[in-house]
Protein backbone atom coordinates (compact mmCIF):
# COMPACT_ATOMS: atom_id res chain seq x y z
CA UNK A 1 0.00 0.00 0.00
CA UNK A 2 1.26 3.53 -0.24
CA UNK A 3 2.54 5.85 1.81
CA UNK A 4 0.15 8.68 2.59
CA UNK A 5 1.41 11.92 1.91
CA UNK A 6 2.50 13.83 5.19
CA UNK A 7 -0.53 15.35 7.18
CA UNK A 8 -0.76 19.28 6.78
CA UNK A 9 -2.71 19.58 9.52
CA UNK A 10 -0.87 17.32 11.50
CA UNK A 11 0.31 18.11 14.84
CA UNK A 12 2.70 16.69 17.31
CA UNK A 13 1.51 15.59 20.63
CA UNK A 14 4.19 13.84 23.42
CA UNK A 15 2.48 12.50 26.48
CA UNK A 16 3.53 12.03 29.91
CA UNK A 17 7.26 10.46 28.30
CA UNK A 18 9.83 9.41 30.42
CA UNK A 19 13.67 8.26 28.74
CA UNK A 20 15.99 6.52 30.31
CA UNK A 21 19.84 6.19 28.94
CA UNK A 22 21.63 2.58 29.32
CA UNK A 23 19.60 0.70 31.70
CA UNK A 24 19.29 3.35 34.74
CA UNK A 25 20.00 7.12 33.81
CA UNK A 26 16.81 8.86 33.43
CA UNK A 27 16.75 11.71 31.04
CA UNK A 28 12.87 12.35 31.07
CA UNK A 29 9.88 12.23 33.63
CA UNK A 30 6.57 12.52 32.62
CA UNK A 31 6.71 15.25 29.98
CA UNK A 32 4.70 16.28 28.20
CA UNK A 33 4.10 19.06 25.04
CA UNK A 34 1.68 19.96 21.92
CA UNK A 35 2.92 22.01 18.83
CA UNK A 36 0.01 22.45 16.80
CA UNK A 37 0.99 22.50 12.97
CA UNK A 38 2.44 25.65 11.85
CA UNK A 39 3.17 26.82 15.70
CA UNK A 40 6.73 27.24 16.94
CA UNK A 41 7.41 25.58 20.49
CA UNK A 42 10.60 26.86 22.60
CA UNK A 43 12.14 23.98 25.00
CA UNK A 44 14.55 25.87 27.47
CA UNK A 45 16.25 24.50 29.95
CA UNK A 46 19.70 24.45 31.91
CA UNK A 47 22.68 22.06 30.37
CA UNK A 48 21.83 18.57 30.88
CA UNK A 49 17.75 19.21 31.31
CA UNK A 50 17.08 16.75 28.12
CA UNK A 51 16.33 18.95 25.74
CA UNK A 52 18.03 17.22 23.26
CA UNK A 53 16.97 13.89 24.64
CA UNK A 54 12.83 15.39 23.66
CA UNK A 55 14.19 15.71 20.23
CA UNK A 56 15.75 12.66 20.11
CA UNK A 57 12.46 10.93 21.05
CA UNK A 58 10.47 12.55 18.42
CA UNK A 59 12.92 12.40 15.61
CA UNK A 60 13.96 8.84 16.35
CA UNK A 61 17.74 9.13 16.96
CA UNK A 62 17.17 7.91 20.80
CA UNK A 63 18.22 4.32 19.57
CA UNK A 64 20.94 5.33 18.28
CA UNK A 65 22.35 7.01 21.97
CA UNK A 66 21.14 3.93 23.36
CA UNK A 67 18.00 5.79 24.87
CA UNK A 68 14.47 4.46 24.82
CA UNK A 69 11.31 5.71 25.53
CA UNK A 70 10.15 3.61 28.72
CA UNK A 71 6.77 5.16 29.23
CA UNK A 72 3.76 7.56 27.77
CA UNK A 73 3.27 8.09 23.67
CA UNK A 74 4.39 10.80 20.80
CA UNK A 75 2.01 11.16 17.89
CA UNK A 76 2.32 13.41 14.98
CA UNK A 77 -0.90 13.65 13.38
CA UNK A 78 -1.71 9.53 13.15
CA UNK A 79 1.97 8.42 12.93
CA UNK A 80 3.10 7.00 16.33
CA UNK A 81 6.79 7.57 16.85
CA UNK A 82 9.12 5.55 19.45
CA UNK A 83 12.26 7.05 19.34
CA UNK A 84 13.91 4.23 16.92
CA UNK A 85 13.09 5.08 13.79
CA UNK A 86 14.11 7.91 12.42
CA UNK A 87 13.04 6.95 8.64
CA UNK A 88 9.70 6.80 9.88
CA UNK A 89 9.86 10.65 11.27
CA UNK A 90 10.99 11.44 8.24
CA UNK A 91 8.45 10.18 6.60
CA UNK A 92 5.98 11.37 8.34
CA UNK A 93 7.24 15.01 7.79
CA UNK A 94 9.47 15.35 10.80
CA UNK A 95 12.84 16.30 10.84
CA UNK A 96 16.11 17.18 13.00
CA UNK A 97 18.53 19.50 12.60
CA UNK A 98 20.90 18.53 15.42
CA UNK A 99 23.14 20.42 18.08
CA UNK A 100 26.34 21.62 16.52
CA UNK A 101 25.87 21.71 12.70
CA UNK A 102 26.95 18.23 11.64
CA UNK A 103 27.70 19.59 8.47
CA UNK A 104 29.74 16.61 5.84
CA UNK A 105 33.15 18.49 6.37
CA UNK A 106 34.63 17.28 3.14
CA UNK A 107 31.42 17.17 0.88
CA UNK A 108 30.60 20.40 -0.85
CA UNK A 109 27.37 22.57 -0.12
CA UNK A 110 25.63 21.15 -2.88
CA UNK A 111 26.91 17.49 -1.64
CA UNK A 112 25.64 18.38 1.75
CA UNK A 113 22.22 19.57 0.71
CA UNK A 114 21.41 16.21 -1.54
CA UNK A 115 22.05 13.97 1.63
CA UNK A 116 19.15 15.64 2.97
CA UNK A 117 16.61 14.10 1.21
CA UNK A 118 17.46 10.39 2.15
CA UNK A 119 15.51 8.05 3.78
CA UNK A 120 12.45 9.34 1.61
CA UNK A 121 12.94 6.69 -1.01
CA UNK A 122 12.69 7.98 -4.72
CA UNK A 123 11.69 11.38 -5.72
CA UNK A 124 10.63 13.45 -8.69
CA UNK A 125 13.48 15.59 -9.80
CA UNK A 126 11.40 18.46 -9.85
CA UNK A 127 10.77 18.29 -6.04
CA UNK A 128 14.23 17.77 -5.36
CA UNK A 129 14.94 20.93 -7.62
CA UNK A 130 12.16 22.64 -5.58
CA UNK A 131 13.58 21.97 -2.27
CA UNK A 132 16.99 22.88 -3.05
CA UNK A 133 15.71 26.33 -4.89
CA UNK A 134 13.48 26.81 -1.62
CA UNK A 135 17.08 26.45 0.55
CA UNK A 136 18.87 28.94 -1.98
CA UNK A 137 16.22 31.21 -1.78
CA UNK A 138 16.46 31.13 1.93
CA UNK A 139 20.25 31.08 2.15
CA UNK A 140 21.70 33.15 -0.39
CA UNK A 141 24.88 32.77 0.92
CA UNK A 142 24.84 29.23 0.06
CA UNK A 143 23.61 29.98 -3.43
CA UNK A 144 26.87 31.75 -3.89
CA UNK A 145 29.07 28.75 -2.96
CA UNK A 146 27.52 25.51 -3.98
CA UNK A 147 30.93 23.74 -5.01
CA UNK A 148 32.85 25.36 -1.50
CA UNK A 149 33.73 22.38 0.85
CA UNK A 150 31.24 22.60 4.09
CA UNK A 151 34.30 22.32 6.64
CA UNK A 152 35.41 25.56 4.88
CA UNK A 153 32.27 27.88 5.29
CA UNK A 154 32.13 29.71 8.62
CA UNK A 155 30.10 28.93 11.78
CA UNK A 156 26.91 30.32 10.69
CA UNK A 157 27.14 29.25 7.25
CA UNK A 158 27.71 25.64 8.35
CA UNK A 159 24.33 26.36 10.54
CA UNK A 160 22.53 27.35 7.55
CA UNK A 161 23.49 24.31 5.51
CA UNK A 162 22.62 22.04 8.69
CA UNK A 163 18.77 23.59 8.23
CA UNK A 164 19.22 23.93 4.51
CA UNK A 165 19.95 20.04 4.67
CA UNK A 166 16.85 19.63 7.01
CA UNK A 167 14.38 21.30 4.61
CA UNK A 168 15.45 19.18 1.40
CA UNK A 169 13.25 16.41 2.93
CA UNK A 170 10.47 19.30 3.13
CA UNK A 171 9.58 18.86 6.38
CA UNK A 172 6.22 19.98 8.07
CA UNK A 173 7.72 20.05 11.89
CA UNK A 174 11.28 21.04 11.97
CA UNK A 175 12.96 20.30 14.98
CA UNK A 176 15.99 22.94 15.82
CA UNK A 177 18.96 21.74 18.62
CA UNK A 178 20.51 24.91 19.39
CA UNK A 179 20.34 26.89 16.22
CA UNK A 180 22.44 29.68 17.62
CA UNK A 181 25.34 28.11 19.87
CA UNK A 182 28.32 29.89 19.58
CA UNK A 183 27.31 32.14 16.34
CA UNK A 184 27.92 35.65 16.55
CA UNK A 185 25.03 38.64 17.38
CA UNK A 186 24.38 39.14 13.89
CA UNK A 187 24.23 35.85 12.83
CA UNK A 188 22.24 34.90 15.60
CA UNK A 189 19.36 37.50 14.48
CA UNK A 190 20.06 36.22 10.89
CA UNK A 191 19.35 32.68 11.70
CA UNK A 192 16.25 34.04 13.83
CA UNK A 193 14.65 35.63 10.59
CA UNK A 194 15.09 32.73 8.72
CA UNK A 195 13.40 30.63 11.59
CA UNK A 196 10.43 32.80 11.33
CA UNK A 197 10.78 33.06 7.76
CA UNK A 198 10.69 29.18 7.48
CA UNK A 199 8.03 29.13 9.80
CA UNK A 200 5.73 31.78 8.03
CA UNK A 201 6.21 29.35 5.24
CA UNK A 202 4.01 26.68 6.88
CA UNK A 203 6.84 24.74 8.95
CA UNK A 204 5.76 24.40 12.52
CA UNK A 205 8.75 24.44 14.37
CA UNK A 206 10.31 22.80 18.27
CA UNK A 207 13.32 24.69 18.78
CA UNK A 208 15.80 24.25 21.75
CA UNK A 209 17.64 27.07 22.57
CA UNK A 210 19.90 28.65 25.66
CA UNK A 211 19.68 31.85 23.95
CA UNK A 212 15.87 32.10 25.81
CA UNK A 213 15.56 35.67 24.76
CA UNK A 214 15.92 34.77 20.93
CA UNK A 215 13.37 31.72 21.55
CA UNK A 216 10.78 33.35 23.44
CA UNK A 217 10.22 35.85 20.62
CA UNK A 218 9.85 33.09 18.00
CA UNK A 219 7.35 31.12 20.02
CA UNK A 220 3.87 30.90 20.87
CA UNK A 221 4.19 28.27 23.40
CA UNK A 222 7.63 27.58 25.68
CA UNK A 223 8.37 24.55 28.08
CA UNK A 224 10.96 24.71 30.67
CA UNK A 225 12.43 21.58 31.73
CA UNK A 226 14.46 21.05 34.73
CA UNK A 227 16.21 17.81 35.32
CA UNK A 228 13.98 15.76 33.52
CA UNK A 229 10.85 17.04 33.99
CA UNK A 230 8.73 20.35 33.15
CA UNK A 231 9.11 22.82 35.41
CA UNK A 232 6.89 25.74 33.61
CA UNK A 233 4.84 25.89 30.43
CA UNK A 234 2.63 28.30 28.42
CA UNK A 235 2.35 30.97 26.54
CA UNK A 236 6.01 32.31 25.33
CA UNK A 237 5.45 36.33 26.04
CA UNK A 238 3.94 34.93 29.72
CA UNK A 239 6.99 32.83 30.16
CA UNK A 240 9.04 35.95 29.48
CA UNK A 241 7.32 37.86 32.42
CA UNK A 242 7.44 35.11 34.97
CA UNK A 243 10.58 35.82 37.93
CA UNK A 244 11.74 32.66 37.16
CA UNK A 245 12.18 32.60 33.59
CA UNK A 246 13.75 36.63 33.52
CA UNK A 247 16.36 35.71 36.35
CA UNK A 248 16.98 32.40 35.75
CA UNK A 249 16.80 32.49 31.46
CA UNK A 250 16.91 36.09 30.04
CA UNK A 251 19.86 37.28 32.54
CA UNK A 252 17.84 39.79 34.91
CA UNK A 253 18.42 40.79 37.91
CA UNK A 254 15.44 40.62 40.73
CA UNK A 255 14.96 44.22 39.79
CA UNK A 256 14.55 43.96 36.68
CA UNK A 257 17.38 44.84 35.43
CA UNK A 258 19.90 43.24 33.38
CA UNK A 259 22.69 41.29 35.43
CA UNK A 260 26.37 42.57 34.79
N1 LIG B 1 23.85 9.00 25.05
C1 LIG B 1 23.70 9.23 26.36
N2 LIG B 1 23.99 8.27 27.28
C2 LIG B 1 23.82 8.50 28.60
N3 LIG B 1 23.34 9.66 29.11
C3 LIG B 1 23.03 10.64 28.25
C4 LIG B 1 23.19 10.49 26.84
N4 LIG B 1 22.80 11.63 26.23
C5 LIG B 1 22.41 12.45 27.24
N5 LIG B 1 22.55 11.88 28.44
C6 LIG B 1 22.19 12.45 29.76
O1 LIG B 1 20.81 12.75 29.75
C7 LIG B 1 20.57 13.98 30.43
C8 LIG B 1 19.88 14.96 29.49
O2 LIG B 1 20.79 15.32 28.46
P1 LIG B 1 20.38 16.23 27.22
O3 LIG B 1 21.54 16.25 26.27
O4 LIG B 1 19.08 15.80 26.72
O5 LIG B 1 20.22 17.65 27.92
P2 LIG B 1 20.10 19.10 27.27
O6 LIG B 1 19.05 19.81 28.04
O7 LIG B 1 19.94 19.01 25.80
O8 LIG B 1 21.51 19.70 27.63
P3 LIG B 1 22.50 20.67 26.78
O9 LIG B 1 21.88 22.01 26.82
O10 LIG B 1 23.76 20.59 27.57
O11 LIG B 1 22.62 20.09 25.39
C9 LIG B 1 21.92 14.44 30.95
O12 LIG B 1 22.05 13.99 32.27
C10 LIG B 1 22.89 13.75 30.03
O13 LIG B 1 24.13 13.53 30.68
Amino acid sequence: MPEAPPDDRAALHVENVDVTYGRALSALRSVSLTVPPGGVVALLGANGAGKTTLLRAVSGTLRLHRGAITAGSIRYGSTALDGRDPVRAVRAGVVQVPEGRRVFAALTVEENLRTGGLGLGRRRPAQVQEARDRVFTLFPRLAERPRQAAGLLSGGEQQMLAIGRALMAAPRLLLLDEPSLGLAPLMVDRIAEVVREINTQGTAVLLVEQNAGMALSLADHAHVLEVGETRLAGPAAELARTDAVRRLYLGESADGQEAA
